[in-house]
């Protein structure tokens, strides 16, 4: 039987960068008490690194290191996590994951406003086109808890997050049923 051990389930929130995965994660563990990790921020925070990359001036994430650090956390539930790549963390750790998908107009500017290089701007909007972090998600968690969320707007914003919050309180009435048999 496939016993649920969590009583709060673990959320993946992905998407290409500037799609608005941290600003979500944030509302969301605010509104439910749930542990933010923005995966960038932590390995900068806690030098879970394996150098720097020079060509995309970004730490080089050292992936054994964060699934270290983040087993116990994921283990007890009530995380979202943000990060622009899924395939690396384990599977079983999460209930739903979403990706935030963008218009490229939109995050175009968004990229631009944070004054990345053009050749950044250009890899990162190629990924949205592309939609490379959907076919991510879809290469390493099974379709049904994969999402795919609109992020254009404050609209797209409070619907998601209204969205998400319904799916958490199903989650638990679900759990809290199971853990009564
Ligand atoms: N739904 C939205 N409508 C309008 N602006 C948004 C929306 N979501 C995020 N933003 C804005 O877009 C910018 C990028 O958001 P955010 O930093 O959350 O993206 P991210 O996907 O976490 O980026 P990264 O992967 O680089 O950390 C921020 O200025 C944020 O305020």
């Amino acid at each position: 039987m496939n016993k649920i051990k969590r009583n709060k389930p673990n959320i993946l929130i992905t998407g290409t960068p500037g799609t608005g995965k941290s600003s979500l994660a944030e509302q969301i563990a605010n509104s439910h008490q749930f542990n933010h990790f923005d995966i960038s921020q932590l390995v900068k925070e806690k030098g879970l690194d394996d150098g720097f990359d020079e060509e995309f001036q970004c730490l080089i994430i050292d992936e054994d290191k964060v699934c270290d650090e983040l087993e116990e956390p994921m283990c007890k539930g009530g995380c979202v996590v943000d990060h622009h790549s899924s395939e690396w963390f384990p599977e079983r750790w999460f209930d739903l994951v979403i990706v935030l998908q963008t218009d490229i107009q939109v995050l175009y500017k968004r990229l631009e406003k944070r004054g990345y290089i053009e050749k950044k701007i250009t890899n990162n909007i190629d990924c949205e086109i592309m939609q490379t972090m959907l076919d991510e998600a879809l290469g390493a968690y099974k379709e049904e808890i994969v999402i795919t969320l609109p992020s254009n707007n404050v609209e797209d914003s409070e619907s998601n997050q209204a969205k998400i919050s319904n799916w958490i309180e199903q989650w638990q009435n679900i759990n809290s049923l199971h853990s009564d048999i």
